[in-house]
């Protein structure tokens, strides 16, 4: 629980490629607000499991890691960067290899529960007015308390078309490949495809980026 009782926490949950880290970014600096990119953390692990040649599908290997996984991420919008131990891993966890095996760990419940206790603590420790938290649970079970509560969604073809914007050639067939692939595994361990009670939705596919950064920024004002 952060100290300010008036601290807004803004939920933002969805699946690969729907613009849950750019929109979230974009919309915390606009309110002033932290922002916590909760995927972050699930690609910080998998990749220190993969540096240690632990076996991402090995249950108890991965639990065994959690205790010497030293954690920091940077959440003003303005600084964003990733650490594990003394490393800066910020770029390292986007690569492809980490990204192929994020869902392997992601599923693991004893990961699940470590993270969910993580993401609060670093929620508690923001000193901004508020903060924009996204990831795949965070409107049902990390801050289902939060004062707005928003699923980001965009078709599949939205979204690898988005994706595919950034990359070329081979790499984006294959990014294209790995966002369905995740969002099936993902699936089957947090359902964010379909808004809980309380939360609203908003489909991005027909908005341009900054229009829907006022859609969410929006909701978030009327919440408030
Ligand atoms: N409404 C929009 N219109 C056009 N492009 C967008 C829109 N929203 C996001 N984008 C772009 O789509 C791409 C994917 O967005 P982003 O990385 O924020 O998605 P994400 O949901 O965080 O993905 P992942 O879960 O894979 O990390 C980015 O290039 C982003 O700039
Ligand atoms: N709340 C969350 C956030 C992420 N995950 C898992 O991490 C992977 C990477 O997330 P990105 O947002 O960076 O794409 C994602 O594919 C999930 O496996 C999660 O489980 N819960």
């Amino acid at each position: 629980m952060n100290k300010n009782p008036s601290f807004v926490v803004v939920a933002v949950d969805g699946p690969a490629g729907s613009g849950k880290s750019s929109v979230s970014k974009a919309t915390a600096r606009e309110l002033g607000f932290d922002y916590l990119d909760t995927g972050a953390a699930y690609r910080g692990l998998a990749l220190h499991c993969l540096d240690r040649g632990v076996d991402t599908l090995g249950p108890f290997d991965v639990i065994e890691t959690l205790p010497r996984f030293e954690y920091t991420i940077g959440i003003d919008p303005d600084n964003y960067f990733v650490k594990v131990g003394s490393e800066i891993v910020t770029h390292d966890i986007r690569e492809p290899r980490v990204t192929g095996v994020v869902s392997n760990i992601a599923r693991i419940p004893e990961v699940r529960e470590y993270m969910v206790e993580l993401f609060r603590g670093i929620i508690a420790g923001s000193d901004k007015p508020g903060i924009v938290v996204e990831g795949r649970d965070i409107t049902t079970v990390v801050t289902p308390d939060a004062q707005a509560r928003i699923l980001l969604t965009a078709t599949e073809e939205a979204r690898m078309e988005r994706r595919a914007a950034e990359l070329s050639g081979e790499s984006s067939a294959t990014t294209a490949q790995q966002l369905s692939y995740r969002d099936a595994q993902d699936s089957k361990v947090v359902d964010f495809m379909n808004a809980a009670d309380g939360v609203i939705t908003i489909d991005s596919t027909n908005l341009d980026f900054d229009q829907t950064v006022t859609a969410v920024a929006s909701f978030v004002r009327s919440s408030m």
